[in-house]
């Protein structure tokens, strides 16, 4: 585990994690306008700044190179900004040294959706999230539990089942003030 960085805790940027679909693109951005903070999602940085889809980097350059760009972005994001909403990918919290940065530099919020709840997203996410491709649905459910013990490792939590956007980002900003106000109470 990397060490814990003494940023406090309001500075700290709020890191979106969850499985691919359960709403961290569009969650964050509601997130971060309610709290008055910039947002930065992983992929669509990527894409600015590759001038290319999420699907043509895989396509084109293979997963490990995109892997490696998710990784150094983030890395850099959590070490040197603050009081930002950043959503990670689906995939980037399984490397463990995104893991840890986040971790130790920011707080990390877990969005959870049950599967029988993702499986009626799917169509909405289907034609472009390249992991999908050429898997069966057994294939997607095994990926869902194997990476589901990963993100369990996380500050907080917020199941977003039946939750319309607004709702579930109202749920994660109330947690999150409730946090700051228990752990750094305003004086
Ligand atoms: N709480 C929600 N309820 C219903 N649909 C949602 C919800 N959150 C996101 N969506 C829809 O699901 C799809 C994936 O959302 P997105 O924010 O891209 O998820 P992620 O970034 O986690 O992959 C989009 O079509 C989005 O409009
Ligand atoms: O789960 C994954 O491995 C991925 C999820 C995607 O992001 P979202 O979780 O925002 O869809 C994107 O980073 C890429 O397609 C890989
Ligand atoms: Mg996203």
């Amino acid at each position: 585990m990397g060490a814990y960085s003494n940023i406090p805790l309001r500075e700290r940027n709020i890191v979106l994690i969850g499985f691919m679909g359960v709403g961290k693109t569009t969650i964050g951005q509601l997130v971060a306008k309610k709290l008055y903070r910039d947002f930065i999602d992983v992929d669509q940085e990527i894409e600015k700044r590759h001038h290319m889809s999420i699907p043509d980097i895989f396509e084109q350059m293979g997963e490990n190179y995109f892997r490696k760009i998710e990784r150094e972005l983030i890395v850099d994001l959590c070490t040197n900004t603050r009081l930002k909403i950043i959503s990670l990918g689906g995939g980037a919290y399984l490397q463990e040294e995104v893991r840890n940065v986040c971790l130790s530099h920011c707080i990390v919020f877990f969005l959870d959706l049950s599967w029988e709840c993702w499986k009626e997203r799917l169509p909405l996410i289907v034609d472009n999230r390249p992991v999908l491709k050429n898997k069966t649905l057994e294939e997607v459910e095994q990926l869902f539990f194997q990476r589901r013990n990963v993100y369990s490792i996380h500050n907080s939590r917020v199941l977003t089942n039946n939750l319309d956007p607004e709702t579930a980002a109202n749920e994660i900003v109330e947690s999150i003030k409730w946090t700051w106000e228990v752990y750094e109470p305003n004086e």
